[in-house]
């Protein structure tokens, strides 16, 4: 019986690590019904084989009566803006100013709401809304909720994870043409209504949103992990389970930076989640250093914003 439930965490783990975080099911949704259904009765029937981890256990039963709050280990910084070619030029010739030539990353800015994320020894403790950037909430329980969130990490680590949560544009799409038929007010754009799911006490209510996320960096220094780059970073984050976006892409020079930013111009309605400009940041961590930060931004990263 006990072997019966370790099998199917393992399954079901599997699966929906496939499912939720790579976007590749393994298995028709009807087989992974089948197996959570399964483990659901066996869970019922006894009790002590509960596991926190178990698929089972993302959507908590009771309604919280508040957030508490949450103080991050390193304050959630805001990004500088750019809006047009002019200032990403002027971002490149600042940043070669004090760092000489860097290699940047290019990534997706999915228009959702900050969170952190920490695990002690591989499982999934805490998570948490940006806030004022050094004082956030603690949404653990709606977060728990989230299927693209794992709840225990490939490897026995202690990290903290940041991204962000956000709600795909079908999701968005459903939700506001219920609402209407409910004649309740609908949400002006994806972004509000994932931090209007986040920011609910009752986990149920979370967990029927549809929410997903994209891990975009490690709380912290990146160096703490033997990491050099934020590049292997994101591919690091990929390994303990998280999911990254894809489209990231390394640019040896602002130029090629312009020309990414060009390319997502038009393609960016194609995608399934909103994204309001690309984040452009310099890959290794040495020169990150080398730059440090202002009062509220990194001196090494930049967001181009699309005109809206
Ligand atoms: C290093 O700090 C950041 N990095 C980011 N990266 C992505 N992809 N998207 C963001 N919104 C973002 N925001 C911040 C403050």
């Amino acid at each position: 019986l006990e072997q019966r439930v370790k099998e199917l965490h393992k399954l079901l783990n599997e699966y929906g690590h496939a499912y939720y975080v790579l976007d590749n099911p393994l298995v028709p949704d009807s087989e992974y019904d089948a197996l959570i259904n399964e483990l659901i009765e066996l869970e019922e029937r006894h009790p002590d084989l509960i596991m926190p981890d178990s698929p089972t256990q993302r959507v908590g039963g009771d309604i919280l009566p508040g957030f508490s709050k949450v103080v991050h280990d390193t304050p959630m910084l805001s990004l500088s803006n750019a809006f047009n070619e002019e200032d990403l030029r002027e971002f490149d010739r600042r940043v070669r100013a004090d760092a000489g030539d860097v290699t940047y990353v290019c990534e997706l800015k999915i228009d959702g709401l900050a969170i952190s994320l920490k695990y002690e020894n591989g499982r999934f403790k805490q998570g948490s809304t940006r806030g004022d950037g050094t004082v956030g909430e603690d949404i653990t329980a709606n977060l728990r909720t989230i299927r693209a969130i794992p709840l225990k990490l490939s490897e026995d680590v202690t990290i903290e994870a940041r991204g962000e949560a956000y709600m795909p544009k079908k999701s968005f799409m459903k939700l506001n043409e219920h609402r209407e038929e409910e004649g309740l007010d609908v949400f002006a754009n994806p972004r509000n209504a994932a931090a209007g799911s986040l920011r609910q006490l009752d986990p149920k209510i979370a967990a029927k949103r549809n929410l997903s996320v994209f891990m975009y960096g490690v709380g912290g220094d990146g160096a703490a992990y033997g990491l050099d780059a934020h590049s292997e970073a994101l591919d690091y984050l990929d390994r303990l389970g998280f999911r990254t976006n894809p489209e990231r892409r390394r640019c040896k020079d602002i130029d090629e930076v312009i020309a990414y930013i060009e390319s997502w111009q038009d393609r960016r309605q194609d995608l399934s989640y909103e994204i309001d400009g690309i984040v452009i940041k310099v890959d290794s961590f040495s020169r990150q250093d080398d730059l440090g930060f202002t009062a509220k931004s990194p001196r090494w990263a930049t967001a181009y914003k699309f005109p809206a």
